[in-house]
């Protein structure tokens, strides 16, 4: 997702945090889900007729000519895109609960939605194939300049309709098994206790990290997804790492995906017509990645000849589904997407939670005693069992993910003419859910402002499920949730265990950098406990 309008469009409930009221989450292909997510009623002739026309939605009119595009632009536009969480709070103060951005140029308008009822409303009657709007590079990269190798399966990401649909029921149960992720939970260990080595040595003489401690974080995500979707050890946190070194070339690779991608897509969409350098780099870019799957996917192709399998217990995600397909560009796409959208948000995620419990100590501490009295003796290797006894840690994250939703907001392009907040709106607009906004009202969650883990623990209070959900929902929920979770959760109750997180520099603000994550230097303080 870039630092976009697509920082809307791209983004569950992550964990099982027992007793919460959260949104029941759906995989496409489940009885459970598509009994949750049957069309609940169909809107009638007569519900078309009351409403009012789609052009008396309110919002920020276009400037003819012009139209609202402008306000993007930075410098003479009104709107900042660092500032987007902001604008679009902005947009509910000024216009209320359904805000239309229309004029914009090359692209459908915006619907942005307040509304948790109307939210949830719609998710549960979207189809079998929902359309999230996202990432038009990559949709160009794998749709024609890739199309000798992406062919008719695609992938998920950046991919709708049929060929969606073909592409996730082959992968999608394998990812989300909870049997599969269990078998990670030693692999991620492993390669969190060599990110925390690494941290160790990063900091100075009074415990603080450097100043780009989120680059190193991304070098663990990276590090993680590598050992997740290819079956490899990337080498990303060696700290000796020469310029032309694999390691380092994908780091860099990631970063330029990172840095670039919402340069292409907002600031300038003359890729669209002619390849701007910055484009033959992307392209460059995803090329690489392209080829490094390839290659991994093929060397796990010749280990998996001779490994000795007795049950599907024995086998890798990756393994799995090179068995079950037969065709390694099935697994080389999977990994492919994974690794494309499993970094940023991930690291971004962790940039924010490490953020918060550096700043708010009282709830570190209620961690920190979950975490020791769940894992007694620290050298003790990690279960799935254990972490699932994390409750108050797991609702810390949810609280952070809630206050601070990392990927700002979901959205949906219409398939069919719908009726929203009571006004005609036709197909082909582009609804937005600001989960950033919509997870702060008080209509929806009682005492939105006050950071309070044990809401998720609790029963009574507002807490509207679908005001906050971190992975989406539906049929097209985030497909690495599950890793998402156990990566953080590793990650919280490793690091938690042994040292406790201080942070003594300027406050830092939330800005859309690239997600929603703290804007500045992320100098932690890691104190032996
Ligand atoms: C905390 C970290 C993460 C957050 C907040 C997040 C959030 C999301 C959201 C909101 C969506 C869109 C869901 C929808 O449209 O309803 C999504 C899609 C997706 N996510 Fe994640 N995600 C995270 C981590 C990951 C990781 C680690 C991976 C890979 C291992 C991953 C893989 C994907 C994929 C492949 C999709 C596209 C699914 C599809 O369109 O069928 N995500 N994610």
């Amino acid at each position: 997702m870039g630092r976009s309008l697509q920082s809307f469009t791209g983004y569950i409930r992550p964990f099982s945090i027992k007793g919460t009221r959260q949104a029941a989450t759906g995989c496409p292909f489940s009885k459970r889900q598509r009994s949750q997510i049957a069309p609940t009623a169909s809107l009638t002739d007569e519900i078309f007729a009351n409403a009012k026309p789609y052009s008396e939605v309110p919002g920020p009119k276009p400037i003819p000519l012009l139209g609202n595009t402008w306000r993007m632009v930075p410098v003479i536009g009104q709107f900042d895109i660092s500032e987007f969480a902001k604008v679009t709070q902005r947009f509910l103060d000024t216009y209320g609960r359904i805000v239309r951005l229309g004029g914009l140029i090359g692209r459908p308008d915006l619907l942005f939605v307040y509304d948790a009822d109307e939210i949830e409303r719609m998710y549960r009657r979207e189809g079998p194939t929902p359309f999230r709007p996202a990432m038009p590079c990559l949709v160009k990269y794998k749709s024609e300049v890739r199309k000798d190798f992406f062919g008719e399966l695609p992938g998920v990401v950046g991919v709708h309709g049929e060929k969606w649909r073909t592409f996730r029921s082959k992968v999608q149960r394998p990812i989300l098994q909870p049997q599969t992720v269990k078998k990670y939970v030693a692999p991620i260990e492993m390669v969190t206790e060599d990110f925390i080595r690494y941290m160790e040595n990063a900091r100075d003489e009074i415990g603080d990290l450097p100043k780009d401690f989120d680059n190193d974080i991304h070098k663990w995500s990276l590090e993680c997804i590598g050992r997740v979707a290819l079956d490899v050890r990337l080498g990303c946190l060696s700290t000796d790492l020469s310029s032309n070194s694999e390691p380092q070339r994908i780091i860099d690779a990631a970063k330029f995906a990172l840095r670039n991608v919402a340069v292409l897509e907002l600031k300038a969409p003359y890729w669209r017509y002619i390849p701007t350098p910055l484009w033959t780099k992307y392209v460059n870019n995803m090329n690489f990645f392209v080829e490094l799957c390839s290659r991994y996917i093929n060397e796990a192709l010749e280990r998996l000849k001779t490994k000795k399998v007795t049950s599907e217990n024995d086998l890798s995600l990756l393994e799995r589904v090179l068995k079950s397909e037969g065709d390694p560009k099935i697994a080389t796409i999977m990994a492919l997407d994974l690794i494309l959208v499993g970094i940023d948000t991930i690291s971004m995620a962790v940039c924010s939670i490490l953020y918060q419990a550096a700043t708010r100590l009282k709830q570190q501490e209620k961690m920190a005693e979950e975490i020791r009295r769940v894992l007694p003796d620290p050298s003790k290797p990690l279960t799935y069992a254990d972490l699932d006894k994390l409750h108050y840690t797991k609702a810390f994250v949810r609280e952070v993910f809630r206050m601070y939703s990392t990927v700002i907001g979901n959205g949906r392009t219409l398939q069919e003419d719908d009726v929203i907040c009571g006004y005609h709106i036709p197909k082909g607009v582009q609804v937005v859910f600001p989960t950033i906004v919509t997870g702060n009202m008080d209509q929806f969650v009682s005492n939105p402002q006050e950071f309070r883990p044990e809401r998720w623990l609790e029963q009574n209070g507002r807490l509207h499920s679908f005001a906050s959900l971190p992975y989406g929902f539906g049929a097209r929920i985030c497909l690495g949730r599950r890793f998402a979770d156990l990566e953080i959760q590793v990650l919280l109750a490793k690091l938690l265990r042994r040292y406790r997180l201080e942070y003594h520099h300027e406050p830092l603000d939330y800005a859309v950098t690239f997600m929603y994550a703290p804007d500045g230097p992320l100098r932690l303080r890691m104190i032996e406990r």
